[in-house]
């Protein structure tokens, strides 16, 4: 199967076979009896694309109750580095972070379950982001942590200059 797993439960890194040729490549970016058959039984109702530039830092976001949404999440072109974090207070590795880059290259795609909090830094000049998610976009039941708050102690890595992070991402409270 395409898939490997991380330390966090339910947190599967999706590695698509690809084809090449003198033409380039082909590959399926998303098949729903792979995923079924690989236990990831969601149905994607919304598909997302973002581009940023080097340095933005987009994050840390969840929607909380029955708004809740478990992402596919990849990189189109460019390089990221892609955070989650397990925000359901039953699992065994609540609270704890796991990061990746997904690169235009690697075309790499981590799935994220419902409950997660989850962001990313571009790394690369330039980066196109796109996922899908099981859930619609629903302002009122986001939810917001901060990229650097020491109740995670994530390693985001260091880039030429500042981070560039939206001023509302900048408001979001410590968790303690
Ligand atoms: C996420 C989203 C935003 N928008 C609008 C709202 C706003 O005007 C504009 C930009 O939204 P944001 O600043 O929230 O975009 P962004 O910071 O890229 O939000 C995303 O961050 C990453 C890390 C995630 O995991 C996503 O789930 C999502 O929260 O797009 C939608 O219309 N639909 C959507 O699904």
């Amino acid at each position: 199967m395409p898939f490997l797993t991380t330390p966090l439960k339910g947190l599967q890194i999706f590695e698509p076979k690809v084809f090449g040729d003198k033409r380039g490549y082909f590959f399926e970016s998303y098949n729903q009896e792979t995923f079924r058959e690989a236990g990831i039984a969601t149905t994607f109702v919304q598909d997302n694309q973002a581009a940023s530039s080097h340095g933005v830092l987009r994050g840390m976001h969840l929607q909380q109750g029955d708004k809740a949404q478990a992402k596919l999440v990849r990189v189109l072109s460019g390089e990221v580095f892609d955070v989650t974090v397990d925000m359901r207070p039953d699992s065994p590795t609540y609270r704890q972070w796991y990061g990746i880059a997904l690169s235009g290259e690697n075309h790499r795609q981590l799935f994220v379950p419902r409950g997660f909090i989850h962001g990313y830094l571009v790394t690369s000049d330039h980066a196109v982001f796109a996922y899908k998610c099981d859930n619609f976009y629903a302002p009122e039941a986001e939810q917001g942590y901060r990229y650097d708050d020491p109740a995670f102690g994530i390693e985001w890595p260091e880039i030429d200059g500042e981070y560039t992070v939206a001023d509302r991402d900048l408001r979001w409270p410590l968790l303690t």
